[in-house]
């Protein structure tokens, strides 16, 4: 049996402020480090010891990683960083409030930008909506103008860029034997998970991934899932974290409650 556990980071500054994020690179809260803190924790006492972790390039989830693998007494082992990981790149949302999103555009467009397989945003135009430092090992120059840079994602874009990094990194290691965490985001999280558990886009639409609760995955040998949806650590406050997430938009900001 090989093991693969995905964390989404913790709560980043845009979450707290119901930001659309995506490629934004955004610290986490002290909140939000301190749920990274609390899943290595978790990930201790149920005796998970990574021996490999993988995360995107961005701050929130490098982070939340380091925090994580120091809780669990694991910050030895290797951290393999990619852009392949990153959130799904949010377009012109980037840095928009969710609910004026929701209001601008209604329920129907706003739950297919955020949930469905393949509506991708609108793409992001000039600097302003360019990630304020390009991923290091993203295609193209590196520039924030580089045109090989997406302006915009779907799922299925997310997917696309994201499988070949689990084959060709994530996936041997863990046919070697080695337990296996990847700290990702929402989307890339969800484009994994859909892979995993071969979920069709209209349970692609219900799936929501709440932020910093470490979902176990147990694997056989072709590296499918032995329990489909694998199993949170903590079942009662993920499934309570995911409603939250699903909610997003209908609520203001954690800060402003
Ligand atoms: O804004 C984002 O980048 C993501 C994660 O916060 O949002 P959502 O979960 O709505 O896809």
């Amino acid at each position: 049996m090989r093991t693969l556990i995905l964390l989404r980071h913790g709560e980043s500054a845009w979450n707290a402020r119901n930001l659309f994020t995506g490629w934004a690179d955004v610290g986490l809260t002290p909140r939000g480090e301190e749920q990274a803190r609390d899943s290595g924790r978790l990930l201790r006492a149920a005796g998970l010891l990574p021996a490999a972790a993988h995360t995107s390039v961005l701050t929130r989830a490098v982070r939340s990683a380091t925090l994580a693998l120091e809780a669990a007494g694991r910050s030895g082992i290797p951290l393999t960083r990619d852009w392949r990981l990153n959130e799904r790149h949010y377009g012109a949302l980037q840095g928009r409030d969710k609910s004026d999103v929701l209001r601008e555009y209604g329920e129907e467009r706003f739950r297919l930008w955020r949930r469905s397989y393949d509506a991708a945003p609108p793409p992001a135009t000039g600097a302003a909506h360019a990630p304020a430092t390009p991923p290091a090992s993203a295609p193209g120059s590196g520039s924030a103008d580089d045109p090989a840079l997406p302006r915009t994602e779907s799922l299925a874009d997310v997917t696309a860029r994201l499988l070949p990094y689990w084959h060709d990194h994530i996936a041997p290691g863990l046919r070697a034997g080695r337990t296996t965490l990847v700290v990702a985001h929402s989307n890339s999280l969800r484009a994994l998970v859909a892979h995993l558990d071969g979920l069709d886009p209209k349970e692609l639409l219900d799936l929501n991934i709440p932020t910093a609760m470490p979902l176990r995955y147990d694997l056989d040998e072709q590296l499918r899932p032995l329990v489909r949806g694998g199993r949170y650590l903590d079942p009662g406050a993920a499934a309570a974290a995911a409603a939250e997430v699903a909610d997003e938009g209908h609520r203001s900001s954690r800060s402003t409650r």
